[in-house]
């Protein structure tokens, strides 16, 4: 499968956000990465439903929201109705991570999870059979234009032997510090889905540049 470019749109300028969505449905990404912080799981609060919705009338891509919110179970139906494709919730923040993902699933929208760069990829083995997306977070959750941590390709071999062992077909995307220096090392030790922010929209020409994450052939 061609891997999957997805912007994210906390890099975006808010002044003119239909504007940034508008340019993304006319360029190669995939998805359009949401990120929703609460001030609490992290130390940043980005946006929510209002927002989010906003974001939907103009997008004619798929919505990834990622949550970085604590108790994210109160709020799932209501991510998905305001138009998440996929919603991704953190393991660190779900004691009851099985029920979660069912709970995401009954709402049609495909389930992920999320790890901090401290949290072992081997906590999913008893839960990958119902996960869709493992989003591998290369920095440090709550903020854009972070540094990406180099520990992630092991991490992502260590998912990928997880994904072969058990015949899971679930994706494996990366999030934070994506670049094209290091898009194609990602990519070539199995990232599915790269999560770019301002890599993407502090470039000269954002289009352009999602087209170079795209066409990378490893
Ligand atoms: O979830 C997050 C940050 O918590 C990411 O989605 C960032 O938004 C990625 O931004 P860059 O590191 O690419 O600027």
């Amino acid at each position: 499968m061609p891997h999957l470019i997805a912007p994210s749109v906390l890099a975006a300028n808010f002044g003119q956000l239909a504007q940034d969505v508008q340019m993304l449905n006319q360029s190669a990404a995939d998805w359009i990465h949401v990120d929703v912080m609460d001030g609490r799981f992290v130390p940043n609060i980005s946006f929510g439903f209002p927002v989010i919705e906003s974001i939907q009338k103009v997008a004619q891509k798929p919505m990834d929201v990622h949550l970085m919110i604590v108790e994210p179970e109160k709020y799932i139906e209501q991510f998905r109705a305001v138009g998440a494709d996929t919603i991704s919730v953190h393991l660190e923040a779900c004691p009851h991570l099985h029920r979660t993902l069912q709970q995401i699933k009954a709402t049609g929208a495909k389930a992920g999870v999320a790890l901090n760069p401290h949290t072992p990829v081997t906590l999913l083995a008893d839960v990958i059979q119902d996960i869709d997306v493992v989003c591998i977070m290369s920095v440090n959750p709550g903020f854009g234009g972070q540094k990406f941590i180099e520990h992630t390709y092991r991490k992502i071999e260590q998912l990928k032997a997880l994904l072969l062992e058990t015949g899971s077909d679930c994706l494996i995307e990366i999030d934070g510090g994506v670049n094209q220096q290091n898009a194609p090392k990602l990519l070539a030790a199995g990232a599915d889905v790269l999560v770019a922010g301002s890599f993407v929209f502090s470039s000269a020409n954002p289009v352009q540049t999602i087209q170079e994450l795209k066409t990378i052939k490893i």
